[in-house]
């Protein structure tokens, strides 16, 4: 029997807490405003704790184009032109990743751009007065990354050579998923309004 890749095993191993991610966000493709008010919270708040450590991590000199981007800075803007409260996040459960670990945080990143770019596309379809409304520079920046996903998955299989290695990844990538599924806890019940500041 081959050995599975590190792609399989990362989209298998990862199905739990990815399909609980999406379970959170029903209304988003039809453009829910308060769905989508949260899914901007998540990832600024997220994306705010991950750059930094990704770019500091071993991935950053295997791979000099950054794998995160800046989507920061993009989701803070939609945050703040939606006048939406922060989400003050807990610390990244990996804070100095190794390599395999870097791998797996930056596969659920660069997978999101897929989802993003598959959120775009149905916003425009939905194209109505209050979808209109919504600030996409988030999306609009993680969908123009998201052709990368199949170089960046090529890559990985390259730097991530045993299986023990690959158990490592898989682990983190998991363990990124639990984070942004944190991230959405702390936004909290009692929130129903999206957290609007006024
Ligand atoms: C939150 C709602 C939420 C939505 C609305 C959503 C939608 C989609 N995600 C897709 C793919 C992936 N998405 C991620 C990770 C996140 N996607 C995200 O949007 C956030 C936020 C993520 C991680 C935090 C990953 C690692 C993959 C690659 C999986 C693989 O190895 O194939 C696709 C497929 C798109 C196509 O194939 O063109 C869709 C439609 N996923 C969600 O969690």
């Amino acid at each position: 029997m081959p050995e599975p890749s590190l792609r399989s095993r990362l989209r298998a191993e990862t199905r739990p807490a990815h399909e609980r991610l999406d379970a959170s966000f029903a209304g988003l493709a039809e453009g829910d405003p308060t769905d989508y008010g949260l899914f901007l919270r998540m990832n600024e708040a997220c994306h705010g704790a991950i750059e930094p450590l990704l770019a500091a991590s071993p991935l950053a000199a295997a791979r000099p184009r950054s794998a995160a981007g800046d989507l920061h800075a993009a989701a803070l803007a939609d945050v703040e032109a939606m006048r939406l409260r922060r989400i003050v996040p807990a610390a990244f459960p990996l804070a100095k990743p190794t390599l395999a670990q870097s791998l797996g945080i930056a596969y659920v990143v660069e997978g999101s751009k897929l989802g993003a770019r598959q959120i775009l596309r149905r916003l425009r379809k939905a194209a109505d007065e209050e979808t209109d409304r919504l600030p996409v520079a988030f999306l609009e920046r993680a969908a123009g990354g998201a052709d990368g996903f199949k170089a960046f998955l090529e890559m990985a299989e390259t730097l991530v050579a045993t299986r023990a290695e690959q158990d490592v990844a898989v682990e983190a990538a998991d363990a990124t998923f639990g984070y942004f599924l944190d991230v959405v806890r702390r936004a909290g019940a009692g929130d129903e309004r999206g957290g609007r500041v006024n």
